[in-house]
């Protein structure tokens, strides 16, 4: 799905990746952890085509991105999904109208109804958007950057901020949809036992390369009581 060696991306002299390297394979739930500031927006934005970079191969669906022409890179972005940071767009329009505008978008066959039903989105689904809590927000940008049926998810920080029913459900949805359809799924997060209990892989970014990227149970291996005890002892706080 994704091959990625050598990675090198620096915002005016400012180097963030250094020699990154990478692969995802079909129905793998990949978790890339990482301090603030690490670069994994950063590498994550490379792979969806949203930013350049200033050395190394990046192949995604088996393409080398910098060979590709502005068409072909929107070919590519087709089978890609990504959670949608909300617009003034969003605004005046109540949930299941924008559910239902997505769908005519992405010429979608899912069922709103399901949809809603999976992400218990119901009982807001005459709410206005911009009259959503943060957490629900959140969750209805997450359903409708499922509703295009992508090959390859990319979710920036999909938890951050839900409650724990509103994270339970994200991640049921998540890895249902990764069993159903093998779809492969690149998030970022802080929260490690996330990592632990739903990624069959997690890259640590550190110092711009990938220190780490291994199963969590390669890791738990090595004596750890959990994925935050290894983070906590293997990266170092930035004071
Ligand atoms: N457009 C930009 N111009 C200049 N510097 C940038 C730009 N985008 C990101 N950076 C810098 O690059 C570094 C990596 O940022 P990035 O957002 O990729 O990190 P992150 O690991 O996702 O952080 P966080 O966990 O806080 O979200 C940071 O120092 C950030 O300030």
């Amino acid at each position: 799905m994704i091959k990625v060696q050598n990675l090198h991306k620096s915002y005016k002299g400012k180097s963030v990746l250094r020699g990154l390297h990478f692969q995802a394979n079909q129905r793998e739930i990949i978790g890339v952890i990482g301090k603030n500031g690490a670069g994994k927006s950063t590498f994550l934005e490379i792979i969806m085509t949203l930013k350049s970079y200033d050395k190394g191969e990046v192949a995604v669906f088996d393409q080398d991105l910098q060979k590709l022409s502005e068409q072909q890179q929107q070919a590519i972005r087709a089978n890609i999904s990504a959670v949608l940071q909300p617009t003034q767009f969003y605004k005046n329009l109540k949930v299941e109208e924008l559910l239902r505008l997505f769908k005519a978008y992405y010429r979608s066959d899912i069922d709103i109804k399901q949809i809603m039903k999976d992400f218990k989105l119901e009982s807001h689904k005459k709410t206005y958007f911009e009259k959503l809590s943060g957490g629900w927000k959140q969750k209805v940008s997450l359903a409708i950057a499922f509703l295009s049926k992508p090959k390859l998810i990319i979710l920036d920080e999909p938890t951050t901020g839900l409650d724990p029913h509103m994270r339970n459900t994200l991640w049921a949805y998540i890895t249902e949809y990764n069993r159903k359809t093998g779809a492969t799924v690149i998030l970022t997060t802080h929260y490690m036992d996330e990592v632990e209990t739903y990624c069959d892989k997690v890259l640590l970014i550190n110092d711009g390369k990938a220190e780490i990227f291994t199963t969590p149970e390669n890791i738990l291996a090595l004596g750890y009581s959990s994925i935050n005890d290894f983070y906590l002892q293997n990266v170092y706080e930035t004071v």
